[in-house]
């Protein structure tokens, strides 16, 4: 870790700001610390792109009580903002993650309204700001993430008139009749339109943000289909654009981490480990209740005592990377999960051949994309997800054009992954005949769905989301008119 006290704060001409940092901080038992990789998609997806424009990332170090200097990690500037233990419990656990998040999922559980809670979120959401605000050079792009920060756009904005500030929502934007729900459903819609472009995977989620600034604010809306741009807010003194910009992946490095010899080695070698099955299933997600990770067990669970599944011949893995550990949900889901593992493999595994191999730990990235080349289906079946990275991760990873492709129509991924085998997670049924005939594809009609999807991943790459987004961010703070590129000016200004 270098302290980077020379570049001098006030500097970084492109900020992110996110509430985690890239890395996690990790004290061990001796008392010495390390920084690990932090788990999620955002941070996937936004590490390449901060590397490629040598900018600086707000965020905290994952970790309460810890006060931590500035610094650079493995070529990246880190600015950590400290969250003492009662605010991990209200801000991130409480308000984020117990308010928020279920909300936003289509209030798969309840979500709580605590007003201790909502005091602790703004109290943070001022701090994120403030560092932000110190950390920018004049005049520099502000790049907010997601749902724990909504409320720093506005703030970031009375601090730093000077700055472009952009704002992007990584998880879905509920409809009207969901978000009125919220006791403090106004300052979040502020708090947002201080951004001069507020940017959604899908368009729905734009289309619903705009039907609330104008029902619930009052305020003009314009629709224009302009590029990514969908519409416009009238605030009292400025516009602000309202777009969908669907993330995605690393998708030519990951392309080619799939080709090395030392990945399709591995590949080989995990197939022999786990008994030279016929198929290998997949599931990779963070132990989560919108990633429908227990109902996809309990399809395979049914097709195998149907008969209908070989419980001799095939395997599934399962990986949950640990997440939100100390919310009540997620403690619950995780034994639910543990039982229907235990009740598959309890019934139908042999001494030394379990059929779910279930590992609830993060795993490396060489081990993630052999397991991707590996599997001969990959089920991802949230019951809503923002987008899923990962199901664009295991396409990228098949220029082979091998594999199949289970996909959820509630992820924001299915709206571009057509040729998936699209399910309705909610038909337990409709689930298990769709794994069936996954496994079943004949090979030639497999090509040409992977070809297809190969190609939208290859050609909508990460760094054209964001090149797509801060383009747009930059002709919105200039209140000019936006555009859309062609597709030769993103592979020009992507490659410069
Ligand atoms: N067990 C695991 N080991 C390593 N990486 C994981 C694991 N589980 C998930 N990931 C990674 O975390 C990211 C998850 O992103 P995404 O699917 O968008 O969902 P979310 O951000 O909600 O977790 C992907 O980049 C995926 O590869
Ligand atoms: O930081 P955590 O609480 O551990 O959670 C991890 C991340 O989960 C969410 O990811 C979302 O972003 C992905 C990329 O856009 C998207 O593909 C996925 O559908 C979303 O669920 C969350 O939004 C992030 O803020 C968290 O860091």
């Amino acid at each position: 870790m270098n302290n980077i006290r020379q570049n001098g704060e006030g500097h970084a001409d492109f900020v992110v700001v996110a509430n985690r940092l890239p890395v996690d901080l990790e004290r061990r038992p001796d008392g010495t610390t390390s920084w690990r990789r932090s788990p999620g998609g955002l941070v996937t997806a936004l590490e390449p792109i901060l590397r490629a424009k040598s900018g600086a990332w707000v965020g905290w170090p994952g970790v309460p009580d810890e006060h931590v200097e500035h610094f650079t990690e493995d070529g990246l500037a880190l600015y950590p903002v400290s969250l003492s233990s009662q605010e991990v419990a209200e801000y991130y656990e409480g308000f984020s993650n117990d308010t928020l998040w279920p909300l936003y999922h289509d209030v798969l559980v309840p979500p709580t309204y605590d007003r201790d809670w909502w005091g602790s979120y703004s109290a943070v959401n001022r701090r994120f700001a403030e560092e932000a605000a110190r950390c920018a050079a004049p005049g520099a792009t502000v790049w907010i993430q997601d749902y724990q920060l909504q409320l720093v756009p506005k703030i970031l904005r009375e601090l730093r008139p000077d700055l472009e500030i952009g704002f992007f929502l990584h998880i879905p934007f509920p409809p009207v009749e969901l978000f009125m729900q919220l006791p403090w459903r106004r300052e979040i819609i502020e708090g947002m339109l201080g951004a001069d472009l507020i940017g959604f995977h899908l368009p729905g989620g734009a289309n619903n943000f705009l039907f609330l600034a104008h029902r619930l604010l009052e305020l003009e809306t314009t629709r224009t289909e302009v590029g990514s741009v969908l519409g416009q807010v009238h605030t009292h003194d400025r516009i602000v654009n309202i777009g969908a910009f669907p993330i995605s992946v690393d998708s030519h490095e990951l392309e080619a981490a799939a080709k090395e010899d030392t990945i399709v080695a591995r590949a080989i070698e995990l197939r022999r480990e786990l008994g030279n099955p016929d198929k290998i299933l997949l599931g990779v997600d963070r132990l989560d209740y919108t990633k429908g990770i227990d109902l996809r067990l309990e399809a395979i669970r049914e097709l195998l005592d149907e008969g209908r599944l070989d419980a001799e011949h095939t395997v599934m893995v399962q990986l949950a990377t640990p997440s939100r550990e100390r919310v009540q949900h997620y403690i619950d889901l995780r034994g639910v999960i543990e039982e229907h593992v235990g009740h598959i493999n309890g019934d139908h595994a042999q001494i030394g051949h379990p059929i779910v191999h279930y590992l609830y730990q993060p795993v490396s990235r060489d081990e993630l994309i052999a397991l991707f080349v590996a599997a001969d289906v990959m089920l991802v079946t949230p019951k809503r997800d923002g987008m899923n990275l990962v199901a664009k991760e295991y396409v990228a990873c098949r220029g082979d054009l091998g594999g199949a492709l289970v996909l959820s129509e509630f992820t924001g991924a299915a709206m571009e992954l057509r040729q998936s085998y699209l399910v309705n997670p909610h038909d337990l049924d409709g689930v298990k005949n769709m794994i069936m005939t996954a496994l079943h594809q004949d090979a030639e009609s497999g090509r040409r769905r992977m070809s297809a999807l190969h190609r939208q991943v290859m050609s909508h790459d990460v760094h054209r989301w964001a090149h797509s987004f801060l383009t747009t961010l930059t002709d919105s703070a200039a209140n000019g008119t936006v555009r859309d590129l062609t597709d030769t000016e993103h592979d020009l200004a992507v490659n410069a």
